[in-house]
């Protein structure tokens, strides 16, 4: 069993505001964050970029096996690697979240990067780290003293994105959301709260106020923790 106490793990669709939300709550309580859909990203990135495809689970598990992937902590160095080359842009063009899930259908590959996911965490300096993606609440620290399900309305959700990408047409934007979200969910369930686990739904808020009812419930369950 891995020590689960550092992580604050936050779950939720895509779109849902994860990475956003959880970058920016580190930032302020001086906390790591952990992006796990960059290493899913990243790892997509390397079976395209040598001429694979990620639908092949076998090409999968042989990149997998040469991946030299690196990201750090810090919510302002938002860097990421495989080996050499710097990714962090490219594994947000639309060619990889439309070929990521295929990644992430596949079970060793889960099993590998949840284990360098807890040992990043573990090794980290930070008092806590924000780490966030599908299955972290369930899968990669079902102990974490903090557990969220952030979601947001699924029209709410895609209306974010189009709005992130500039150009793209609303329309296919939102289907190509809804698209990774069904692949996703037939993998782990992310639209459902497992027992323990505090949902922020913010279809109606905006992002302050999605801030701070993330903090709210990590005030309350950090303090609840530590028997306060
Ligand atoms: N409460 C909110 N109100 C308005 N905009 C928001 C809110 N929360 C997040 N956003 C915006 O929605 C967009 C999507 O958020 P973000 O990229 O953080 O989602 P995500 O859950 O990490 O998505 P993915 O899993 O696809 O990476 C961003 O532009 C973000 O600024
Ligand atoms: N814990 C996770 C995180 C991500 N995935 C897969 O990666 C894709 C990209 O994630 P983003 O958060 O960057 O959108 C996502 O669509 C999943 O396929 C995952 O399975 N588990």
């Amino acid at each position: 069993m891995t020590d689960a106490s550092k992580f604050i793990a936050i779950d939720g669709p895509a779109g849902s505001g994860k990475s956003s939300v959880s970058k920016e709550i580190a930032r302020r309580e001086g906390y790591g964050y952990l992006d796990t859909g960059a290493a899913y990203r990243a790892l997509a990135w390397h079976v395209l970029d040598r001429g694979d495809d990620t639908a092949d689970a076998d090409a999968v598990r042989a990149a997998a096996s040469a991946f030299p992937f690196s990201q750090g902590l810090d919510p302002d160095d938002r860097i990421v690697r495989v080996g050499d080359v710097d990714v962090t842009a490219a594994i947000r063009e639309p060619r990889v979240s439309n070929a990521v899930s295929g990644v992430a259908r596949v079970p060793e590959i889960r099993v590998q990067v949840n284990e360098m996911f807890r040992r990043i965490v573990a090794e980290s300096e930070y008092p806590a780290v924000i780490v966030e993606g599908r299955d972290i609440t369930t899968v990669v620290a079902p102990d974490a003293p903090v557990r969220i399900l952030l979601t947001a309305a699924p029209e709410v959700r895609a209306a974010r994105r189009a709005g992130e990408l500039a150009g793209e047409n609303a329309a296919v934007v939102a289907e190509a959301l809804h698209k990774r979200d069904a692949s996703d969910s037939t993998v782990v369930d992310f639209l459902n709260a497992a027992e323990g686990v505090d949902v922020v739904d913010s279809t109606e808020l905006d992002f302050a106020q999605t801030i701070d009812a993330v903090l709210t419930v990590i005030a309350q369950r950090r303090d609840a923790d530590r028997g306060a």
